[in-house]
């Protein structure tokens, strides 16, 4: 997969070179670049934005470096060329952190680590022209995504957080595939659900043992404990969840939980 990032802080990525990302950069299972927004300013000051039309508080983002940004990146021709990885007609999915966007859900993650091509566009300040959307819109996929119900200063954690989650997707990086299948909302058994508890050695740890159906090798046993807890967490703290699973995930025992 290749992911493009449009930012004015690139050091933030930074944190994409360590820990499993950076393996999966390392041993190409992710191509990642990072672009300074600023290098598509032609001023003194590199500016990147003004004040909003109508009034209003704070700044705007320019739509000028922004436009020529995403032509450098993903060209409007269809004519392979450096900056697509030699891709002919190929466009990227450009994804666009704001506050007014759409959930970014697992679901989201799953699908972005199906696609072959990512580009984020970080914004600041009070956003981005929204000009720029609408023209990208008519050359290839945009999404405006949030994270939750919450504002930050800018999209660029959001990208991180995005990245992680769909990086951590993508077969091979992960050490232990098993990991994504039994994560909280991942498809299948434990969907609309939270991960319940885990426990690892010391077996007692300040008079606190390890639940004894974990130690008794009865692995349905144990998968029936796991559930129940899974469903207990769920309904402490997400119980509008549950509501999913009442249409058709739960059974007769779930209900006794
Ligand atoms: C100006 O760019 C921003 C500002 C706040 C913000 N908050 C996000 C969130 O997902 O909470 S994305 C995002 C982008």
């Amino acid at each position: 997969m290749r992911i493009d990032i449009v930012t004015i802080f690139p050091e933030y990525f930074a944190a994409l070179d360590i820990s499993l990302l950076g393996k999966a950069r390392r041993t190409g299972l992710l191509d990642v670049h990072v672009h300074d927004l600023r290098d598509w300013t032609h001023d003194r000051h590199r500016t990147v934005d003004d004040t909003p039309y109508g009034g209003g508080p704070g700044m705007v983002m320019k739509p000028d470096p922004w436009g020529e940004a995403l032509d450098t990146i993903a060209p409007p021709s269809t004519a392979p060329c450096a900056a697509t990885g030699g891709r002919s007609g190929a466009v990227p999915r450009l994804i666009i952190p704001t506050p007014s966007g759409r959930p970014f859900t697992q679901e989201l993650a799953a699908r972005y680590a199906a696609e072959p091509w990512l580009l984020f566009a970080c914004g600041r300040y009070e956003g981005i022209d929204s000009r720029v959307v609408d023209e990208a819109r008519t050359r290839m996929p945009v999404d405006e995504v949030s994270l939750g119900d919450f504002v930050l200063a800018g999209g660029e954690v959001a990208v991180l957080v995005m990245i992680e989650a769909v990086g951590r997707l993508l077969p091979g990086v992960l050490g232990n595939a098993d990991s994504v299948s039994d994560d909280s909302f991942a498809p299948g058994a434990m969907e609309s659900l939270l991960e319940g508890p885990v426990y690892t050695k010391p077996q007692v740890w300040r008079e606190r043992p390890v639940p004894d159906v974990l130690l008794s090798g009865h692995h349905g046993e144990i998968a029936r404990w796991r559930r129940d807890e899974a469903l207990r967490r769920t309904a402490k703290h997400r119980p509008d969840l549950l509501v999913h699973l009442a249409r058709g995930g739960l059974d007769d025992r779930d209900r006794a939980v």
